[in-house]
């Protein structure tokens, strides 16, 4: 008997061990959920005539369950969606999941009892696949609670279900992990692209020349707003380092180990900027075919600089006033809300109050972004700062193109002071690199400026209450002003005004210009 007895123990021992075997086999190399459903559902129903009614995954607070699979062919007639299905999220609190999760063993429920004592809906599905019993466990690895494990079969082998149970944990918390990575990976892949961008346009963020008194100002804002999370609001003509300031404020405040995010409203269609700004899910849109985070994620816990903010299509700015309010979002197609800790520096090139009377700009995100406004002073307006942009310049293309220029002629400094410079630093700095191009020696000896854009520029004035003579008069002082009394030759106020200098000797003594006209 003894022997017998002792037979039937091993025999027992060494089917467990060949079920779990052959479970082991069959999901050892699994890597992705599908595979794993697929062969969790085949081997359960071949090895050991059990149905998978459910797999439960714990939610990040620990106490949501949400379906994570089941072999979906069971409950069908019951709830016929698949949405139907995945919508029941349990939580630690239902009895049935309580007492699972209370327990250190696979605990069984008696479908009739079930059904006579609670009558719930659970039992009522049980019943429906025509099995007496539900098995289930608590999925663990270590220390943390995975999921639920439901199966459904007249009878199982506990240890059998306790075996089965620990190769399914593993199997889930590595998937789970798996896709963590790959998620982290397009994250990284997509900041990556983004950087190697961003890196083509950058040459220096800290070096920003001029020390004028309008430059000092700047600085000053700067360096009180810099720490702060603060949005700054940066306005100056096109040119006039806007996006420098932009990223010297990112790079002075505490979020300055992360990279700044920039987004160009100009530059985006009206229809993906939104996708552009919060992202998109999986198949949000025709086209969309991966899950594409967006900008304003990107730069959680950094700054957003938000360029040409002016452009904004307007309901883009309903969106952007909601995400700047509310500090959280959600992606195009998607339902979750994503907080994110975002400082946000806007620059335009407009004049924002005038768009907000025109009807085109928001006046509630215009009051949002204008918390601290910098107004840059466009470059003629600044010209003591013109030497040193124009020797910065000539250095920084000296690097770029190996030449040695040690010097700007006085010549050239002339024509630089006398211009008007509609583009601003930008338009220097371009002048500048074509003068480099063109030196061969270490002089550099002419820019070569547009002609008569200075005259295009000049500001406008009350025309109509002067004489022509006051005019001329006007014109001859302010031209002679900004080429610092030079009459004639290179940057002269002749070649300025495009006429000989005899004829503005002439002139100039006709109207009865003197030295202290253009030198007051
Ligand atoms: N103070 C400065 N010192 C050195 N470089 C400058 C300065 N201001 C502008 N620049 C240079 O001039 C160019 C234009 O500057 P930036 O792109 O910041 O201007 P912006 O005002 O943002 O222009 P836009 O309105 O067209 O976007 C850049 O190459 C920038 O490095």
């Amino acid at each position: 008997m003894a022997n017998i007895l002792a037979n039937e123990a091993l025999e027992k021992i060494n089917h467990e061990q060949s079920v779990l075997l052959q479970f082991s086999n069959e999901i050892a190399g699994v890597r992705i959920k599908a595979d794993l459903e697929c062969a969790v559902i085949n081997v359960l129903r071949d090895v050991l005539d059990t149905k998978l009614a459910m797999i439960h995954t714990f939610d990040d607070d620990g106490f949501g369950l949400t379906p994570y699979m089941s072999d979906t062919s069971l409950f069908k007639d019951v709830m016929p969606s698949h949405d139907e299905r995945v919508a029941i999220k349990l939580t630690i609190e239902e009895p049935y999941t309580a007492r699972v999760v209370s327990s250190k063993e696979p605990v069984v429920f008696n479908v009739e009892e079930e059904l006579r004592t609670t009558n719930s809906l659970f039992a009522q599905l049980w019943k429906k696949v025509g099995f007496q019993n539900t098995y289930a466990a608590l999925l663990r690895v270590g220390n943390t609670n995975v999921g639920t494990l439901w199966l459904l079969a007249d009878y199982l082998d506990p240890a059998v279900v306790k075996g089965i149970c620990s190769q399914i944990s593993m199997a889930i918390a590595n998937i789970q992990a798996n896709e963590k990575l790959i998620l982290y990976k397009q994250q990284l892949e997509q900041e990556n692209v983004y950087l190697k961008e961003q890196i083509k346009t950058i040459y220096n963020f800290t070096e920003i020349i001029g020390n004028g008194p309008q430059m000092q100002k700047v600085y000053q804002l700067m360096s009180l707003v810099a720490e702060s999370n603060s949005t700054v609001l940066i306005l100056g003509e096109t040119g006039t380092g806007k996006e420098l300031i932009a990223r010297a404020i990112h790079n002075a405040s505490p979020r300055k180990d992360k990279l700044m995010i920039k987004v160009n409203c100009a530059a985006m269609p009206a229809n993906l900027i939104e996708s552009e700004l919060f992202g998109h899910e999986k198949g949000a849109f025709t086209g969309a075919t991966e899950r594409r985070i967006g900008k304003f994620e990107l730069a959680n816990n950094s700054t957003l600089f938000l360029d040409e903010i002016g452009e904004m299509p307007l309901e883009a700015q309903v969106k952007l006033l909601r995400v700047i309010q509310e500090r959280e979002l959600e992606r195009v197609g998607g339902k979750d809300t994503v907080k994110v800790n975002v400082r946000i520096v806007a620059a335009t090139n407009r004049d924002l109050e005038e768009e907000v009377n025109a009807g085109r700009f928001r006046s509630d995100l215009f009051y949002r972004l204008n918390v601290f406004p910098i107004l840059l002073p466009p470059l003629r307006e600044r010209m003591e700062d013109m030497e040193a942009l124009a020797n910065f310049f000539v250095s920084k293309y000296n690097k770029n193109t190996g030449k040695n220029i040690t010097r700007i002629s006085p010549k050239a400094m002339q024509q630089l002071h006398s211009y008007l410079w509609p583009g601003n630093v930008r338009e220097l700095e371009h002048l500048i690199e074509r003068s480099v191009l063109m030196t061969t020696d270490n002089l550099l000896r002419e820019v070569y400026l547009p002609k008569k854009a200075d005259t295009q520029n000049a500001p406008e004035e009350n025309i109509f209450s002067k004489t022509l003579e006051d005019m001329e008069r006007t014109f001859i002082i302010s031209a002679l002003k900004r080429c610092k009394g030079k009459i004639s030759g290179a940057g002269g106020a002749a070649e300025v005004l495009d006429i000989p200098g005899n004829t503005l000797h002439s002139k100039m003594k006709k109207l009865d210009i003197t030295k202290a006209d253009y030198f007051s």
